[in-house]
């Protein structure tokens, strides 16, 4: 079950039926000089250069008092492979010691990040499937605990989709800016996984009081709020039950918000225009620079004090919980169908 390739190469001989032999190894052949000619080598992290990391999956940049860590894959919609959480951590814990304000996550081309790199999941170790789960429960949750523990403001620059992880740690940064072409997708059922980066505590957490004032339950649509339609069939139901099954639409169910719906549901600050997003969000990430650092430092200090224990917590859980869908049988099917789509395995 475990061998992703040689199921995939079983399925797709499998669904060949009558093929002659011959033909099916001429089809091979061509699948496979098309695959090394289109396959793209993996470009490693470059040394940094007067404070720039240039052409690597990841580009940090310290300058006027933000660091910046840029997702660099743009024709994978820079999806994060495994060196990538570890360049994050350690960009995270160079940010943490630098002279900058603020630390930003944004990404490079059209896309904010694709979450995971479901090809993180094919190269299974000698010792086996399990092994790899064990080790990349320890990766991912060293991963989170960075954000949690982060003693700067963190600000995400979502300039388009975003997807799976990249979503789910949001509730650990301090402002979302998001452009209007940005969408916010937590595709977990699908995938077989479940919710991490400690989303099954801050979503249904963010998701809370204030936009149940804002969309005034039981009023008729479209008075000020940001009704949806979900909101009026929820009339009458308690708050717990409103809060819940809004983060669960996102998170059990995977419904992709747009920047708006995203932006009502608490979940982005504030969303721009696309044609003007970049100019006005670092005028105002620059003019946020000049606060007196202590103070930024000692106010989000004592905001974020309060929750981190819990966080660590709702880490450990979350981790514990992939760990084992990962092994899942309806994981490793749609990670198969999805890397099967294009020949990739
Ligand atoms: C046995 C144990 C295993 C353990 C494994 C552990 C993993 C590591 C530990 C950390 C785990 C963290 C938990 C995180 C969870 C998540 O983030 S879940 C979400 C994962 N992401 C996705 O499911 C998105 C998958 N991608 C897509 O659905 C689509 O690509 C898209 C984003 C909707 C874009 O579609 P489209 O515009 O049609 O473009 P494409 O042609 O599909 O994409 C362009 C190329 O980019 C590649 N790509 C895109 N996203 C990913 C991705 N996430 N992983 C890998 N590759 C991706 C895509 O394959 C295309 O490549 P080429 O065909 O080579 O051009």
């Amino acid at each position: 079950m475990m061998d992703l390739v040689n199921k995939a190469k079983w399925d797709a001989w499998s669904a060949l039926g009558s093929l002659p032999k011959e033909t099916a190894r001429e089809n091979y052949v061509d699948l496979v000089s098309s695959l090394s000619a289109a396959s793209e080598p993996p470009s490693p992290a470059k040394p940094a250069a007067d404070g720039e990391q240039a052409g690597g999956d990841l580009v940090v940049t310290s300058e006027n008092h933000i660091t910046t860590i840029t997702f660099n894959r743009p024709a994978k919609k820079n999806a994060i492979t495994t060196q990538m959480y570890q360049d994050i951590m350690l960009a995270l814990q160079a940010a943490s010691k630098d002279d900058s304000v603020l630390t930003v996550l944004t990404g490079n081309g059209e896309y904010y990040c694709s979450g995971n790199d479901l090809t993180n999941f094919t190269d299974i170790p000698p010792e086996g499937p399990e092994e790899k789960a064990r080790t990349n429960a320890i990766l991912l949750r060293e991963f989170v605990d960075c954000f949690i523990d982060f003693p700067k403001p963190l600000v995400a620059v979502v300039n388009g989709p975003a997807v799976g992880i990249s979503v789910t740690l949001l509730g650990l940064f301090d402002l979302v800016y998001a452009s209007d072409r940005a969408t916010f997708h937590t595709p977990f059922g699908p995938l077989g996984l479940s919710p991490e980066g400690c989303s099954s505590y801050t979503f249904p957490k963010m998701m809370g009081p204030s936009k149940l004032s804002r969309t005034k339950v039981g009023s008729r649509a479209g008075e000020g709020g940001c009704q949806s339609q979900a909101t009026v069939s929820l009339q009458g139901r308690g708050l717990g039950q409103l809060v819940f099954l809004k983060a669960a639409e996102m998170l059990i169910f995977g419904r992709k918000l747009t920047a708006q719906e995203a932006c009502a549901q608490g979940l982005v600050t504030e969303v721009f225009p696309d044609s003007t997003f970049q100019k006005e969000v670092w005028t105002r990430l620059r003019a946020y620079t000049k606060l007196p650092p202590n103070a930024v430092r000692t106010s989000r200090e004592v905001m974020r004090s309060k929750g981190r224990e819990r966080l660590h917590a709702v880490n450990a859980e979350e981790c514990g919980a992939l760990q084992q869908r990962w092994l899942s049988e309806e994981c490793t099917s749609a990670v198969v169908r999805f890397l099967s789509r294009r020949g990739k395995l």
